[in-house]
């Protein structure tokens, strides 16, 4: 089913739970707009006396009007606008969660007159009915995709508006400036001399503002996409083994044969609150084997993709020429750990063969996949080597929509201050002035085209 282009007005209809999942105990079919309650009131039976009122519980069936059949036994929640999600009326069936059962459910209230909501439809139409900015709203988003506690953590603090409240409270004070200059352009011999000194240093420290902000959205980038991360080296190093300890569960195959793993596995954890996918590779060697070829050029795709590499090897062998090829395959630029592995079976205090005690450009870390030595310095380096290492005092963090725009704003105010440092009149400094006020105003969606609400909108899920 295709949704219809938006109609103020409209009652719109989806199933608000997750639906990939298959089965859950409960599912909810959410209604909003004008005709919500009728709607309801034509599919749902609720016995006895129930008096139909705002934020109540009702107890009953859903029934197929067309011939009274019962389709599901149903809680139904009614809340009437203005004191809902979207503002509208909305109605929320809570039906028995199989899949089947819910969408059925949902046909009858379609069929009723209800349209099946877009992505991010009710989301919508509660920034357009002023119960949410556009940083609630995505931050909303945010907390539905968050893959670590700690990213849930940082959605939460962007539902409660800390990010909208330092977009707001540096708009503010760029606004007020513009009032002082645009006075000053229209009534000049009327007023007290402006303090040019005082202007430009307001926005300065705005300006300082924005662009710490856009320093930190880095980790917020991390915590909420996650860092794909490839294993690789050359065959019998101990690949599958990292996987698995780092997994905390046999998730690939380990044997004593060199070219055991053949095809990428990839693995979804957190470590230290960073969401992660780690991706096990066939070891890298020169082969007759076509299945293992094909393994192996997976492996190099991966290498070639990753956010950040560990490149495993034997401190038995030592340090190789084979390791210094697969060394020169990691692209530029992507961090890179060397991590020399099995330290359990080396003999105590012997160094390994080969093994730079500072290899070049890269830190190494010592682990032995097999007893878990060295875990924790292994787990502490990568993250270092990403930059993920500072996540804890992090309270606000743009996405990439917001850092472009807060990135501009401060790219014009870098402008208008030039202007007033060339002793440009005011209305030059205004241009510019205006420019990043409205950027700003872009990001919590005071000033926003429709066309770039539905883009950000229909990245949402269907139902929220
Ligand atoms: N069943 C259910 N659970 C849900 C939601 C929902 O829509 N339905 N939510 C949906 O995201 C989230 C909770 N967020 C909500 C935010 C605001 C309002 C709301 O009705 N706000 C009104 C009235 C507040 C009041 O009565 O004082 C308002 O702010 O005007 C409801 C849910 C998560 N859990
Ligand atoms: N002593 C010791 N043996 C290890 C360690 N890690 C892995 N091994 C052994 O090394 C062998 C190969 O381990 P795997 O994890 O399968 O190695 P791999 O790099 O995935 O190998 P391929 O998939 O063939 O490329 C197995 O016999 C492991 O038990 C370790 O830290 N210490
Ligand atoms: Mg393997």
């Amino acid at each position: 089913m295709q949704p219809s282009p938006q109609l103020p007005g409209d009652t719109i209809a989806a199933i608000a739970t997750a639906v990939a999942a298959g089965a859950g105990s409960v599912a909810i079919v959410r209604l909003s707009g004008p005709a919500a309650e009728t709607i309801g009131r034509r599919l749902f039976l609720a016995p006895g006396a129930q008096p139909w009122e705002s934020h109540r519980v009702l107890y009953g069936h859903v029934v197929d009007p067309a011939d009274g059949r019962r389709v599901d036994e149903a809680l139904l929640l009614l809340m009437r606008a203005p004191r809902s999600f979207t503002r509208e009326d909305v109605v929320e069936l809570h039906c028995h969660g199989g899949l089947v059962a819910v969408r059925g459910v949902l046909e009858l209230v379609l069929a009723a007159g209800a349209r099946l909501a877009g992505p991010g439809e009710f989301s919508q139409r509660a920034f357009l009915n002023g119960r949410l900015d556009l940083t609630r709203a995505e931050a909303i988003a945010e907390m539905i995709a968050a893959r670590s506690r700690r990213a849930a953590e940082l959605a939460m603090a962007g539902i409660d508006g800390g990010l909208q409240r330092r977009i707001a409270g540096l708009r503010e004070r760029l606004l007020d400036q513009l009032a002082e200059l645009e006075a000053r352009v229209d009534f000049e011999e009327d007023l007290p001399r402006l303090d040019g000194a005082a202007v430009r240093t307001e926005l300065e420290v705005v300006r300082g503002e924005l662009e710490r902000l856009v320093a930190e959205s880095r980790q917020g980038e991390l915590l909420r996409e996650g860092l794909r991360v490839a294993i690789v080296g050359r065959p019998n190093v101990g690949k599958s083994s990292l996987l698995n300890l780092l997994s905390r569960r046999e998730r690939a195959i380990v044997t004593d044969l060199p070219g055991t793993t053949r095809d990428l596995l990839e693995s979804d954890l957190v470590l230290d609150g960073v969401p992660l996918t780690l991706l096990d590779t066939a070891g890298i060697r020169p082969t007759d084997d076509r299945v293992e070829q094909l393994g192996i050029e997976r492996s190099r795709q991966a290498l070639a993709g990753a956010d950040a590499v560990l490149l495993l090897f034997d401190l038995l062998a030592g340090w190789t020429a084979a390791d210094q090829e697969l060394r020169a395959l990691v692209p530029e630029g992507v961090p890179l750990l060397l991590v020399g592995n099995k330290c359990d079976a080396l003999p105590e205090g012997a160094a390994a063969a080969g093994v730079p005690s500072a290899p070049p450009e890269a830190p190494l870390v010592r682990i032995s996949a097999l007893t878990g030595a060295g875990r924790n310095d292994l787990v502490a380096a990568l993250l270092g080597q990403c930059g993920a290492s500072e996540l804890q005092g992090l309270q606000v963090a743009l996405n990439g929509r917001q850092r472009e725009l807060a990135a501009a704003a401060a790219t014009s105010l870098e402008r208008c201050l030039e202007a007033a440092d060339q002793g440009l009149p005011w209305d030059f400094w205004t241009i510019d002035l205006r420019g990043a006020i409205a950027g700003l105003g872009a990001i919590t969606g005071e000033e926003v085209s429709e066309a770039v609400l539905e883009r950000i909108f229909s990245r949402f899920c269907i139902g929220k």
